[in-house]
């Protein structure tokens, strides 16, 4: 792959400093999911590395926290600046290992970085509280300190945001950072890594571990110099480390799965609600946590909304995402796919139908048809597990009390949709959704000036905004006496 500053694309780890290359008989291959060609190696380490790590990050954490906000910021403002002047690079790396078209992987770059840009500026808004005291003489102050050393731990669908929304925070904080990528897609993180540096982040505060998940998890869960613990990918990871961090009492942070329901209601705007159904169903193929996977839609407009959709889903390209004009990229391995198939095979064969699509593609191992399913009702898996790809199940609804109760009807709550005029309405529907995002008459609610995380099994915790820089913060209460 040609890049225009070829370093960016790195063989090696990044642990206290030092860049750890990849060796022939100790490492992890990683493939491009549209051809299942090798593109390169990154080493496999495990508990020793990520605990040097740690350690490293501990001390370099101290001089960075006795840096002010705007000295903090200043450095992140360049990696901002770095990112946005290397995105085409950061781009063709992101869709060499992960699929996605390389206008949506530079398009994740620009996402990837406004968090980087927002969190430059959020430190210096760290602000305590001055409490009037309860006896004359007393005086209360509440003063916010960084959490200290954090690790981290990413998916491979957004192999730069995911980290990047991470990041941002902790750094502005004070914090460092210990981070383990997903194996399929760390030369994203790699990159970042390395304009982190050039940026003037400084050595030790923040380390990229690849390797054995289970290896490099159990250190950083049972070490108790990791303070937060914060996790983006399915639930039942989510929970585990959940369980492993226990022991040492560490503040988490979990980004987990969703179930998406996308609601069309009979006054809705049948057109914005296509197009906002197309974003919320086949943003990154499918394989985000709050693409719509369930999408309802009202008895009186069903058929005109199914044949509008069906339409739409037609003219979507799917293919290489180095090729022009394609808008789906593979899905990210086999066993993705086959679970699309399965997720299609069990509701074809509880009595839903074909509107468009449905078949896997010929033209990759990875690849797999834009589908719309119609006739899907509660017993068919795609309304109970997250497909995690192309597919768009459309259900049936009488009224509000209806669709309410089947859209929450699930263990999950991430995000959801609506697409409706009535304003009453959408007070109603917004405040009895029980999820931790709803999105109104649009399909895309992810920026970061807005609070992203779920509720039930989709997690704890906000990202971006003003509420997540408090996750890597503790509160300090100072109870000053003899004030007489
Ligand atoms: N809420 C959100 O924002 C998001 C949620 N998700 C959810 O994640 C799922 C798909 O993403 P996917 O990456 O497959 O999720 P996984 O949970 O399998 O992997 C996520 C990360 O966890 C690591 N991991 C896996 N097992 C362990 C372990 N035992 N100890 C420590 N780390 C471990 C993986 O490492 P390795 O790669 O080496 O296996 C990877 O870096 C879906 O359910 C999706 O909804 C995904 C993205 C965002
Ligand atoms: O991993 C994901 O699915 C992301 O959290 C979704 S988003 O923030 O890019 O919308």
């Amino acid at each position: 792959m040609k890049l225009k500053d070829q370093s960016l694309f790195r063989e090696a780890a990044l642990v206290s400093g030092e860049w750890v290359q990849a060796n022939a008989d100790h490492h992890i291959a990683v493939d491009n999911p549209a051809t299942g060609e090798i593109i390169g190696h990154v080493p496999k380490l495990g508990a020793a590395e990520t605990r040097a790590a740690i350690e490293s990050a501990r001390i370099a954490q101290k001089d960075w926290a006795a840096r002010t906000a705007k000295e903090r910021g200043v450095v992140l403002r360049k990696w901002f600046e770095l990112m946005m002047e290397n995105k085409e690079d950061l781009g063709k790396i992101l869709t060499l290992e992960q699929g996605k078209p390389l206008a949506e992987a530079m398009g994740e770059i620009t996402y990837g970085a406004s968090f980087i840009e927002w969190f430059a500026e959020e430190g210096r808004r760290i602000n305590g509280d001055i409490i009037p005291g309860h006896q004359p003489d007393k005086r209360i102050m509440v003063m916010k300190q960084p959490i200290g050393v954090v690790a981290a731990i990413t998916p491979w669908n957004f192999p730069n945001a995911m980290i990047t929304r991470k990041a941002g925070p902790a750094f502005a904080a004070g914090c460092a950072m210990v981070l383990k990528p997903a194996s399929q897609t760390p030369f994203s993180a790699i990159a970042i890594a390395i304009l982190a540096e050039r940026a003037g982040i400084p050595k030790g505060l923040f380390s990229v571990i690849t390797g054995s998940a289970r290896e490099i998890g159990g250190e950083m869960t049972a070490n108790p110099t990791v303070r937060k613990l914060t996790f983006t990918g399915s639930t039942e990871v989510g929970a585990e480390l959940y369980r492993q961090s226990a022991p040492t009492i560490k503040k988490l942070g979990l980004e987990l799965g969703g179930n998406a329901p996308f609601i069309v209601f009979d006054d809705a705007d049948l057109d914005a609600a296509v197009e906002g159904a197309i974003i919320a169903k086949f943003r990154n193929n499918g394989q985000t946590c709050v693409c719509a996977n369930r999408i309802y839609v009202q008895d009186g407009v069903y058929d005109a909304f199914a044949e509008k959709l069906a339409g739409a889903v037609g003219k979507l390209v799917t293919g290489n995402g180095f090729d022009e004009g394609v808008i789906l990229g593979p899905l990210i391995d086999r066993a993705a796919l086959e679970k699309v198939e399965e997720h299609v095979a069990d509701a074809l064969g509880k009595g839903a139908r074909t509107v468009t699509g449905g078949k896997r593609l010929s033209i990759g191992n990875t690849f797999y048809e834009p589908t719309v399913l119609a006739d899907v009702t509660a017993e068919m898996a795609v309304a109970r597990e997250e497909t995690f790809g192309p597919v768009a199940p459309l259900f049936k609804f009488k009224d509000e009390a209806d669709v309410i109760r089947q859209a929450n009807d699930t263990e999950f709550g991430l995000a959801s949709y609506f697409y409706a005029k009535d304003m009453a309405r959408v007070f109603r529907v917004a405040e009895a959704l029980e999820y931790g995002m709803v999105g109104v008459n649009t399909g895309l609610i992810s920026t970061a000036e807005a609070p992203f995380g779920g509720v039930k099994l989709s997690g704890l915790g906000r990202e971006g905004s003003s509420y997540g820089i408090e996750e890597f913060l503790e509160l300090k209460y100072v109870c000053l006496g003899g004030v007489a």
